[in-house]
């Protein structure tokens, strides 16, 4: 069974149509690649308000297994993607959030200027991804290969956690 997927683009320039949004689909794309059912996608602007709104909508109305965010997770002043990530989960999963720290600084060390986390709500996931389409091509790529089994264990599959 296919979970499901949402992708939110956080981007003041992309809210205001000032700058397409490549980040949004190419996570689309990845997404639909490895099996999940994108249902939703959505560009708003840095609003700790509007994303937390979303956040939690998508997770508690529409049950959306998956949410990807893209952007707003630097230190510039209006990047609030991390808090209001979490201010909607219930438990962090750091080590996502340090597996994409990780993998960006083989390739750059503003990798380490993302303060972009994971964590879960309900029986849902949250990822925040920085902004550039560079950045989410690197970190999906260290981020997709267990995200099924994530979802699986989220939602209490009693399957063993493969033994590498
Ligand atoms: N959604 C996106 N689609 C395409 N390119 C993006 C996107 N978000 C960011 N980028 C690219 O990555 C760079 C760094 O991202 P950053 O979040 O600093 O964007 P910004 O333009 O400064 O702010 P905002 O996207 O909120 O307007 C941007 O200058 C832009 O080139
Ligand atoms: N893998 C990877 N991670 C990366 C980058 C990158 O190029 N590759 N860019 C860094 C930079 S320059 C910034 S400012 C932070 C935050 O980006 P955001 O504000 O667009 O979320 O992501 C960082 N993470």
């Amino acid at each position: 069974m296919a979970y499901t997927a949402g992708v939110l683009t956080l981007s003041d320039k992309g809210a205001l149509g000032e700058r397409e949004d490549t980040a949004g689909p190419l996570i689309k794309e990845a997404l639909q690649k490895e099996g999940f059912d994108v249902v939703a996608y959505r560009i708003l602007p840095d609003d700790y308000e509007e994303i937390l709104v979303v956040l939690v909508d998508w997770v508690d109305r529409k049950g959306i297994d998956l949410i990807v965010t893209t952007g707003g997770t630097g230190l510039a002043p209006r990047d609030v993607t991390p808090e209001a990530t979490k201010a909607a989960i219930e438990r962090e999963v750091p080590g996502i959030a340090e597996a994409i720290r990780m993998e960006g600084m083989r390739h750059t060390p503003y990798a380490m200027l993302t303060r972009g986390i994971a964590g879960v709500r309900k029986q849902s996931l949250i990822i925040n991804l920085p902004g550039s389409p560079k950045a989410v091509e690197e970190s999906l790529e260290v981020i997709l290969p267990v995200l099924n089994h994530a979802l699986e264990k989220l939602k209490g599959s009693p399957k063993e956690c493969a033994r590498n």
